[in-house]
């Protein structure tokens, strides 16, 4: 288990206020997160977990507390470090791959290159997600495992230090989603990336580092998985 701390959260909170109704979405958490372990945060619809990858992506701000990248003080409300720090450091997976329709699995790569100092070679990261063949082809002409390649190799680019993934394997098939997940495994082996993947998949569980479960906008529990299983030995 990797015991360098990459990001700590201390006493982080945020609220959503609508009109006259206030949703306390994550309630005072401290977490700390290690260089290249894979996390898996685990919970019930509303219970806070993307809340909590949005934090940790810098895609959104605490309401209240404080957030360190390395030494790093990201909540200073300072929206220019945010945004150096989402760009440089963090790649992301969604569900449903979020690609620009109309560029091609290349060009959608090559835009992402764009946003370093120091991208890997578009070519390379292509080849690793085994879409060579396919760099040409425009989203709509790739099936569902195809397009989360991309997305992935979009984000793998950027050689981020932390590659947060929302349900990446929420919209695919059982193998297609195991071959998604082992591709995830690989790039945190091989870069020593920290991987967090949200998911109300609990057979995922299985191949994390660490498991957290998330309940009310609260984390419930943190489980270290002492054998991680690889990903194709999971079932669901
Ligand atoms: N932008 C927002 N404005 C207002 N309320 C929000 C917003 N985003 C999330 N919430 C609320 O915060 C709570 C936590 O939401 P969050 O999306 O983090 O949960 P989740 O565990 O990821 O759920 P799911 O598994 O359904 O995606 C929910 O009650 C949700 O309705």
């Amino acid at each position: 288990m990797p015991n360098e701390v990459l990001i700590s959260l201390s006493d982080i909170s945020k609220t959503y206020i609508m009109g006259e109704v206030k949703v306390e979405a994550l309630k005072a958490t401290s977490l700390e997160i290690y260089q290249g372990e894979l996390l898996v945060i685990l919970g019930p619809s509303g219970s806070g977990k993307s809340t909590l990858l949005n934090l940790i992506g810098g895609i959104d701000t605490p309401t209240s507390g404080q957030m360190l990248f390395g030494k790093a003080l990201l909540s200073n409300g300072r929206e220019k470090d945010l945004t150096r720090y989402r760009r440089q450091e963090v790649g992301f997976v969604f569900q449903f791959y979020n690609l620009i329709a109309d560029l091609t699995a290349a060009e959608n790569v090559a835009l992402a290159a764009e946003l370093v100092a120091e991208p890997l070679a578009v070519d390379d990261v292509l080849r690793d997600v085994n879409l060579w063949e396919r760099r040409d082809h425009f989203p709509s002409q790739l099936s569902g495992g195809e397009q989360q390649r991309v997305a992935i190799a979009r984000a793998m680019v950027k050689s981020p230090r932390l590659l947060l993934c929302d349900e990446p394997t929420g919209a695919l098939d059982f193998e297609t989603g195991k071959m998604v997940l082992r591709l995830l495994r690989d790039i945190q082996k091989n870069q020593a990336s920290t991987v967090i993947i949200v998911t109300h998949n609990t057979a995922i569980a299985d191949i994390a580092d660490r498991v957290l479960r998330m309940r009310s906008g609260s984390v419930a529990e943190i489980i270290i998985n002492e054998n991680p299983l690889p990903p194709e030995r999971i079932e669901w």
